[in-house]
């Protein structure tokens, strides 16, 4: 395997095969936007020991790299549109490393109908750190907002809460075996068709990273707002009920963070459409709770009895 030049070549030019991108070609890449759309742009990073463990395989890190950023899309109601990539890489990726992510990376864009628009390449650091910005559209004025919830919405949850923190545990060797949960923790999926359908239904939006309620109380302070959710009503997949009990064990799959599912809010008057939006876009959802005067997030086990933890979720420090 060659230096930056081919690896360029050789790898990143075939996943660029779009005019936008000039085959890599030039200093930039040169987008003609959809006419009258709002553009929606987000960057997140991955870093090695952080994000994702040193043994995942390569094809499922470039999945999460693309999947983080566009459920930030995804949150905001937005349709992607192309990628730019920065790769800070150690000695540690080598060529059958980067041949794998690259692989990876292009079954993913395929599968979400991104292009690739350019990006960067340095080596030389001690731990691999991949950025990516993906950039998307929205119908003028459509793009959700964390800061709408008003008292009286219901709360909504997508899919399922806590398998990532699951699959953690179990890439780290600290838990059981289990194909679903490591997945979930390794590929997760953007919920980019319900964000879409949710353009003018929820009056506010965002997708769980850090965990439930930490996200939930970023929602309820955007929004001066007091998000209350009843714990036992939070969605579990079937293998992540089997390994939870009681109030801990919900608690900690509700501040486990690497969802990837939407958190949104709805008036009660829109549960028709919201079931709408859910089934057109064959997304699960399920009501967890209402919104109260306030500010933040309550976790009410099924007592009735409030015990948000003092530790809400992730935060780097
Ligand atoms: N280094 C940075 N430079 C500029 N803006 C930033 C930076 N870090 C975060 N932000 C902005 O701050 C806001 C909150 O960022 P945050 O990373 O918490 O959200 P997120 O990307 O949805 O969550 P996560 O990173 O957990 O997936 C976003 O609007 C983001 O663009
Ligand atoms: C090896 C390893 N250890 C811990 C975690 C858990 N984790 C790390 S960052 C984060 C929040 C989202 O990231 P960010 O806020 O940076 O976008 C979570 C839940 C992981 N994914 N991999
Ligand atoms: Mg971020
Ligand atoms: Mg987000
Ligand atoms: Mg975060």
């Amino acid at each position: 395997m060659g230096g930056e030049r081919e690896f360029i070549a050789s790898l990143l030019v075939p996943l660029a095969n779009t005019p936008a991108a000039r085959g890599l070609a030039d200093d930039a890449a040169v987008w003609t936007p959809p006419l009258g759309r709002d553009l929606v742009v987000t960057h997140d990073v991955l870093a090695c020991g952080v994000h994702y463990l040193p043994g995942d395989p390569p094809g499922d890190v470039a999945w999460k790299l693309l999947a983080v950023n566009l459920s930030d899309l995804a949150a905001m109601g937005a349709t992607p549109a192309g990628v730019l990539m920065g790769l800070a890489l150690s000695a540690a990726e080598d060529g059958a490393w980067r041949e794998a992510f690259v692989a990876g990376l292009g079954r993913a864009m395929t599968h979400f109908g991104v292009a690739m628009w350019g990006g960067d390449t340095v080596t030389g650091i001690d731990r691999a750190v991949l950025g990516l910005t993906a950039v998307g559209f929205v119908e003028p004025g459509q793009a959700l907002a964390r800061s709408g919830a008003s008292v009286g919405d219901d709360l909504w949850v997508s899919g399922t809460i806590g398998d990532a923190g699951l699959g953690l545990a179990i890439a780290l060797g600290e838990a059981p075996g289990d194909s679903y949960l490591l997945n979930r923790f390794r590929r997760p999926l953007p919920r980019l068709a319900l964000g879409q359908a949710l353009a003018g239904i929820a009056t506010a939006c965002m997708d769980v990273s850090d965990g439930l309620l930490i996200d939930a109380d970023r929602i309820g302070r955007a929004s001066g707002v007091r998000l209350s959710i009843v714990l036992a009503d939070v969605p579990l997949s079937g293998q992540a009920l089997a390994r939870t009990d009681g109030d801990a064990g919900m608690l900690a799959r509700a501040t486990a963070g690497d969802d990837y599912e939407l958190l949104f809010t709805a008036h009660p008057d829109r549960r028709v459409d919201v079931a709408a939006a859910a089934t057109a876009s064959r997304t699960p959802v399920t009501r967890i709770g209402q919104i109260f005067e306030g500010v933040g997030v309550a976790a009410v086990n099924n007592a009735g009895v409030d015990i948000t933890p003092a530790r809400l979720g992730w935060e780097h420090s």
